[in-house]
């Protein structure tokens, strides 16, 4: 599980490095530009043509560590120093000298200076204005070059961070639009939030050697997923298993012309290894569900067409509500009666959040340690609207807290926030995974590891990740576009292999 520091925090992990290692501050940054520029020189062809921008601080010392690294490696560089009020960081000035071909290097102090700055010519343009040192929002000559540089064409890549960006705020101002971030040591809590990613691009993390056990004893609310947290997680089948002790859930999903959600959650469930399923389904969907998921037992509900009549939940491990049951008024009752009885933890997506955002009352009956699924319109109808995606996650949060579960807030890395104030980010995924009944096969996967015996968290952290991965293997068959839901079930298999 990868921490993830505030920029407080990040300076005072720099400064414990350089006294503990021990290592002088410009060894440090010389660390930081060389794992810059290994990485670069195996994604970017020698023949281009690279501008690197840089502050009077150490994220402009990084570049200027790069400049003369990427020019050693024959690449064709152009450096230019953006002038402010900020005086030029010690190790930025000893940098500037290590540069011995001088005339490469360009300043820019003032507007006229800028003008007359050619960037148009650079194939790639490496953003090293500003890093984790930015205090407030940029203005002046400092906002007219990122906007130039926004304005180009070439392909954007940011040291550390976008310049511009808070890192564990809110940010305001122009920011630096890369096409890809190449950061230090650890991800960043702005990264993960979908509005930044017009600013981040895809990201990367380059270790540099700050210290581990800094990183190790740093307080943190927030983390990020790791395929070694997953597996580490996960239980060996025991020689002796038999179906009954592999989890007995019951899927209430489907209904007339929704039988889909039910089918996808139920196969999902199964591929997860549960041990038996009942699925219920309205009586008109019987054979349906038979059919398609033959595997699962069926309950058959006294209406028709959807969910009117609450199923026994004795001797079940696991309930899983929600996917394409619908809104009646009945089936709100039928919840409400599901929930008055239930005494374990459920998981609760879909159409079942919606009723409880609809009647809030509905919220006080969850058991401790549901699991809550909702994609982020589902969300917004629980909590009401948020000023920003940091305010989202405050809002997750704090919901977590109120009903003393688990949510699972859907997208590209997944939050997973539990009652404690932890948030889990997940690491796994695509965008081909943004496909019409995803998130019943999410519901059918997490049903079935709480069933299984893993602790809600716990079914929560290896559903997402699993979910993700799954997907993460299906689009190398199956590409982006052409992705569907089924596809993801398919993939299961050999997601678990690969976590085993
Ligand atoms: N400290 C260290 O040991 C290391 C730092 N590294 C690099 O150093 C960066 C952080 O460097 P710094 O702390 O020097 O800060 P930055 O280089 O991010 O910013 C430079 C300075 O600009 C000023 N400033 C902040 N916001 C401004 C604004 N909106 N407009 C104008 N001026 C503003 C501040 O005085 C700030 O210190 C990291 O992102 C990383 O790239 C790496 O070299 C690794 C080691
Ligand atoms: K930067």
């Amino acid at each position: 599980m990868l921490k993830i520091l505030t920029a407080e925090q990040i300076r005072a992990l720099d400064a414990h490095t350089i006294m503990n290692e021990p290592i002088t501050s410009v060894d440090l940054m010389e660390r930081a530009g060389q794992a810059f520029v290994s990485w670069f020189c195996r994604h970017v062809d020698v023949v281009q043509t690279v501008g690197i921008i840089c502050g009077t601080g150490n994220n402009g010392g990084d570049g200027l560590v790069i400049a003369r690294l990427l020019l050693t490696y024959n690449y064709k560089v152009k450096v230019w120093i953006v002038r402010g009020e900020s005086k030029e960081s010690t190790d930025f000035t000893a940098n500037l000298n290590r540069i011995a071909t001088k005339h490469l290097v360009n300043e820019i102090s003032n507007e006229q200076e800028l003008s007359s700055s050619d960037f148009t010519d650079c194939h790639v343009l490496i953003d090293a204005l500003f890093g984790t040192g930015l205090s407030r929002k940029v203005v002046g000559l400092q906002e007219a070059v990122i906007k130039k540089m926004n304005d180009t064409t070439a392909y954007k890549i940011a040291v550390d961070v976008p310049s511009g960006l808070q890192i564990d705020k809110p940010s305001i101002g122009t920011i630096f639009k890369a096409d890809f971030t190449l950061t230090f040591q650890l991800p960043k809590l702005a990264f993960l939030l979908p509005e930044n990613f017009q600013y981040v691009g895809n990201w990367q993390v380059v270790r540099i050697g700050l210290d581990k056990k800094f990183i190790e004893t740093s307080d943190t609310k927030h983390f990020l997923l790791e395929k070694k947290d997953v597996k580490a997680i996960l239980k060996p089948r025991n020689k002796f298993d038999h179906k009954g002790n592999n989890g007995k859930a019951l899927l209430i999903a489907g209904s007339y012309g929704k039988m889909g959600a039910a089918i996808l959650a139920a196969r999902a469930a199964m591929r997860t290894g549960l041990g038996l399923l009942t699925t219920h389904v309205p009586s008109a969907c019987l054979t349906i569900i038979q059919n398609s998921a033959p595997e699962s037992m069926a309950s058959v509900d006294g209406h028709e067409h959807y969910f009117t009549t609450t199923p026994s939940c004795e001797d079940i491990d696991a309930v899983g509500v929600g996917p394409g049951i619908g809104l009646h008024n009945e089936t709100k009752r039928a919840f409400e009666k599901l929930l008055q009885q239930s005494k374990k933890p459920l998981v609760v997506d879909a159409d079942a959040i919606t009723l409880l955002a609809n009647h809030p009352s509905l919220l006080l009956l969850l058991p401790p340690q549901s699991i809550l699924t909702p994609h982020p319109g589902e969300f917004r109808r629980l909590v009401g609207d948020w000023a920003n995606d940091f305010d989202r996650l405050e809002k997750q949060k704090n919901f977590s807290k109120q009903i003393g579960g688990i949510v699972v807030l859907k997208g590209a890395h997944t939050s997973i926030t539990s009652p404690n104030g932890k948030v889990y980010f997940n690491s796994s995924g695509n965008p081909g995974m943004a496909t019409a009944g995803s998130g019943d096969v999410l519901t059918g996967m997490i049903m079935s590891l709480l069933a299984q015996g893993y602790k809600p968290l716990d079914a929560a952290i290896v559903g997402v990740f699993l979910h993700g991965w799954a997907g993460d293997l299906a689009v190398r068959k199956m590409g982006e576009i052409s992705l569907i839901a089924s596809d993801i079930i398919d993939f299961i298999p050999p997601a678990y292999h690969d976590l085993r």
